[in-house]
């Protein structure tokens, strides 16, 4: 594992002005970035988020997925505890990339599910990998997290890296009805801890920019 910390800087949101640092994957040539608030190398628990990219979702507004939503609400959480931090992984939909994802929903249009497309187009259901996060984790000083998921296999797999995952924190925010089948496919094939009741209503969450 090669990852090398770059750079920090400050980076306002409407939430909170976060902390911002930079790493750099030297395996893959990918960047990384950690958003921290507060103090978390206390030695406590640190209320944490592992996020994969979705530009579609975080950036472009998608409401194919609830990967912006719970992006928004993870640093609002954050945000109102005053302390916390955000890995936010460069393996875009779900490690296939970018394009490989866009023909994976145009496989999905066509009456695909999201685990379906993946295997049609050759590749498995989820190619992630979350042992980038302990370099990054020791970097800022963590050493175990609250984290925000709803994934079992995400916390299994940070745990088999090293990470300590002190409790599983519920995400489940920005239902529509644009994502209601993917969610509902992520609960049955995937075997996220999720019933389409749980979540919020994409409506519920607004950016309130705050000067
Ligand atoms: N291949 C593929 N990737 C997708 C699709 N929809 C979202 N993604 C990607 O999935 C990743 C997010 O994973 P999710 O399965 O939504 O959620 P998770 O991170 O495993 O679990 P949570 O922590 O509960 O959000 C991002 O990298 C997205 O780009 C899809 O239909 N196909
Ligand atoms: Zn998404």
């Amino acid at each position: 594992m090669t990852i090398r910390f770059i750079a920090a800087s400050r980076l306002p949101t409407p939430w909170a002005t976060f902390t911002m640092h930079g790493f750099e994957d030297e395996a893959t040539g990918k960047d990384h970035i950690a958003l921290t608030l507060g103090d978390v190398a206390d030695g406590e628990p640190v209320l944490g988020r592992v996020h994969s990219e979705c530009l579609t979702g975080d950036a472009l507004f998608s409401m194919r997925c609830d990967c912006g939503y719970q992006l928004q609400e993870a640093l609002k959480r954050i945000a109102d505890e005053g302390r916390g931090v955000l890995l936010y992984l460069r393996q875009e939909g779900r490690g296939i990339g970018l394009l490989n994802k866009i023909r994976a929903y145009h496989l999905q249009d066509q009456g695909a599910d999201t685990v379906e497309a993946n295997e049609q187009l050759g590749f498995g259901a989820d190619l992630r990998r979350y042992d980038l996060c302990v370099p990054m984790l020791e970097h800022l000083g963590i050493t175990s997290l609250r984290l925000m998921t709803n994934n079992p296999r995400k916390v299994d797999a940070l745990t088999q890296a090293g990470v300590t995952i002190a409790e599983r924190v519920p995400l489940t925010t920005g239902l529509n009805p644009h994502n209601e089948q993917y969610l509902s496919t992520k609960a049955g094939k995937l075997g996220h801890m999720m019933a389409l009741g749980d979540f919020t209503q994409a409506g519920d969450v607004d950016i309130e920019r705050k000067p």
